[in-house]
């Protein structure tokens, strides 16, 4: 298991985001790294191989959007490929049941893990997703995807804390929380819920959209 117990912090700005490239995805794994982070997730083989100078283990995962279905972190095995030949020693994957346009997550389990040699951290929304998921061999699953699924919108404005409890009680794979941990004390919860470790992307690596909430909260501009 690569990943120890504490924060991992994820590093990703897309296209439309002023941080968005290499350069500034790397800085931000850097200092994440000099907070005190265990571990970076990153998204595409470019950042990916930028925040790998952090030293810490890398959580990669390759969106690839689609207009004919809904499923985009990492879809498929020439996803996962290239993520873990950019440098990603786990990889992060959608492992709920929703159509995609290949081969099943099940499948693709057991191929990042036997044929690229990478751990799997399962994306899920449901804790049925979850169970399944471990019983595919997956080495992580993380709740990432309450929030976003059919299943489980409309979004909440906190993390899903009683599918992490549940996952945990469930799973003897380690369990990590993901998805709105906004504060030091939600993240305390998610481990006092039984968290292995917790990720948190926005409130650390997105100034825009941290600067959108002050603004939101009534801040005249
Ligand atoms: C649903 C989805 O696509 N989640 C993505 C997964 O990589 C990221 O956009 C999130 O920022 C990440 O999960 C961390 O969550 P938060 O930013 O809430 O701390």
């Amino acid at each position: 298991m690569r990943l120890e117990r504490g924060l991992i912090v994820s590093c990703q700005a897309r296209a439309d985001n002023p941080l968005h490239g290499p350069r500034f995805m790397g800085a931000m794994a850097l200092a994440a790294r000099d907070g005190g982070a265990v571990g970076i997730r990153a998204n595409g083989p470019e950042d990916i191989a930028a925040v790998r100078a952090a030293g810490l283990p890398v959580i990669g995962i390759h969106k690839v959007f689609s207009d004919d279905y809904p499923v985009y972190i990492t879809p498929d095995f020439a996803a996962a490929q290239a993520i873990v030949a950019a440098g990603a020693e786990v990889v992060a994957l959608d492992c709920t049941p929703r159509p995609r346009d290949g081969e099943s997550p099940a499948v693709l389990v057991r191929r990042i893990r036997e044929e690229l040699g990478a751990e799997v951290f399962a994306d899920i929304s449901t804790l049925d997703e979850g169970l399944a998921a471990a019983d595919w061999g997956a080495t992580y699953v993380a709740t990432t995807l309450s929030g976003y699924t059919e299943a489980t919108r409309p979004k909440p404005a906190g993390p899903d804390l009683a599918l992490l409890e549940g996952l945990a009680r469930r799973l003897s794979v380690p369990v990590i929380a993901e998805g709105r941990f906004n504060t030091p004390a939600l993240v305390r919860r998610g481990f006092e819920a039984g968290a292995h470790a917790v990720v948190v992307g926005t409130m650390i690596t997105n100034p825009r959209e941290i600067t959108r909430m002050f603004i939101a909260e009534g801040v005249p501009r």
